[in-house]
């Protein structure tokens, strides 16, 4: 794993949507992967200025995003696929259709997550996955615990992650109990990874992350120190040892 450390939230991003900007500009048919919550939405702010100023197109860039929560439709604003028209799709040229996000809203969440996985290696895997990081060390929605052979799946949020997830909804019992997430495996196909930390809050779970020996289960993120090709990207905060979060 490769660290940038960077002086600024606002640097991390520059840096993060330099690289998909490159990516998107270089390659016939890129496959980017999304992360949604607060860390990534200023990346994707620099990908949209970046759009409107030098009119970088989107339209052969097919996406894929990490999660989705479970009842959760287009229509609900705290759905993840309501946060990425919002923050991105609806201001950049990509055809919708070439946008993903597992269906929060499927009969039937365990079909969902075989059609979702399948869709991924259909494009023929991820070229680029942008990472946040949970405090409990949770990569997409994949809390600790989860086997690093687990595909697209549906996972039973915890209770941390529900709590730091509420001040996006009206109340803790707004925030849904399960969703869907590209699995461990899932994520290590990507060819490359970019994990983006910032803040405070993400200073202890980093500091386990660096002081780990072996990779575990336990910390699901320690499966990327397996990854040829990982660049984690953060700031002075979260990478002071003094912050407890
Ligand atoms: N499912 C999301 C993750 O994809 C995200 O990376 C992480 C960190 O969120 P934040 O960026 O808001 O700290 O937790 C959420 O629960």
């Amino acid at each position: 794993m490769e660290l940038v450390r960077v002086q600024s939230y606002e640097e991390m991003c520059n840096l993060a949507a330099e690289r998909i900007i490159r990516l998107v500009k270089e390659t016939e048919s890129p496959v980017l992967g999304l992360a949604t919550g607060a860390t990534p939405t200023g990346v994707y702010q620099k990908l949209v200025s970046d759009h409107r100023q030098n009119g970088t197109s989107y339209r052969h860039v097919t996406t894929f995003n990490l999660d989705e929560y479970i009842g959760l439709g287009p229509e609900d604003a705290t759905s993840y696929y309501f946060y990425m028209m919002k923050h991105l799709f609806r201001h950049i040229d990509i055809p919708v259709g070439q946008t993903h996000i597992p269906d929060g809203l499927a009969k039937n969440p365990e079909e969902e997550c075989v059609r979702y996985e399948r869709k991924i290696e259909e494009h023929g895997g991820i070229d680029l996955q942008i990472l946040g990081i949970g405090r409990n060390g949770h990569i997409g929605f994949n809390e600790p615990g989860t086997p690093f052979s687990s595909k697209t799946h549906v996972v039973k949020l915890t209770e941390s992650t529900r709590e730091a997830n509420r001040p996006f909804f009206d109340g803790k019992d707004q925030v849904p109990t399960h969703a869907i997430t590209m699995g461990l495996s899932t994520i290590m196909k990507s060819k490359e990874i970019v994990l983006l930390a910032n803040g405070k809050m993400k200073a202890p779970v980093l500091r386990r992350l660096f002081t780990m020996d072996e990779p575990s289960p336990e910390l699901p993120a320690s499966i990327l120190k397996q990854h040829p090709n990982v660049t984690i990207i953060a700031d002075e905060e979260a990478l002071s040892p003094g912050n407890r979060g």
